[in-house]
């Protein structure tokens, strides 16, 4: 059993996007979190199987579209398909894979010296992933909801959303949004967490 979470303010936000894309999201906080990070729920909807899509925060790429890693295209797909389908976008505040703003950073000098995603995190003598998904869970408990439909790529995601009680209905893939610029990185996803991604064939 995960400690209980409650709601703490729910607000309607009119959310347009610079493609002209615009949807309406009810924006939750939740008091209890047990990482003590401000966690968001974007609400679309109200569904009754719903589309769920964790997303750990990416400044980088969320904000400022950087290409180094997928982040900012898989959050504007999830916006899109949750707000068809109705469901619930949970916006994790885990900076680099939970190790924060400065030390993504750091690993990142350290991928341009030739380390991968993974040995660079624990080069810096860091988890290859810190992420704990325990808030999640609270937080779609406060919310009423047990079952999901879970949107990722990451088994990880999957089995520890299971193990802290929410029953994963299905497991949808997002797409797949490679360029030169970020290959390497998805090649090491797939092969150190075996993350669900078909991708092009990567040279040398
Ligand atoms: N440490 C580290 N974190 C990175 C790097 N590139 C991106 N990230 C972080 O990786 C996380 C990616 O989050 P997600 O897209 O939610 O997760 P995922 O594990 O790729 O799983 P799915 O997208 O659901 O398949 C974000 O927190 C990014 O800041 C990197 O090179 N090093
Ligand atoms: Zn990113």
């Amino acid at each position: 059993m995960i400690p209980a979470a409650t709601v703490r303010t729910r607000v309607r936000v009119p959310l347009r996007f610079a493609d002209g894309y615009s949807a309406s999201a009810e924006v939750v906080t939740f008091d209890g979190l047990a990482d003590g990070g401000e966690h968001l729920a974007l609400v679309f909807g109200d569904p009754v199987r719903p589309l769920v899509r964790m997303h750990s925060e990416c400044l980088t790429g969320d904000v400022f579209g950087s290409a180094r890693c997928d982040c900012g295209p898989q959050l504007r797909e999830a916006v899109e398909r949750i707000d068809r389908a109705g469901g619930v976008l949970l916006y994790l505040r885990q900076e680099g894979r939970g190790i924060g703003l400065y030390a993504k950073l750091d690993a990142y000098a350290l991928q341009d010296a030739g380390l991968d995603t993974y040995q660079a995190n624990t080069a810096l003598g860091l988890p290859e992933d810190a992420r704990d998904y325990t808030a999640a869970a609270q937080m779609l408990a406060a919310l009423g909801i047990t079952k999901v439909d879970l949107l990722t790529n990451n088994p990880d995601k999957v089995r520890q959303l299971r193990d802290r009680g929410v029953t994963v209905a299905a497991t949808l893939p997002t797409g797949v949004h490679a360029t030169p610029d970020n290959l390497r990185y998805l090649d090491a996803k797939v092969r150190y967490t075996r993350h669900t991604l078909a991708l092009p064939e990567l040279a040398g």
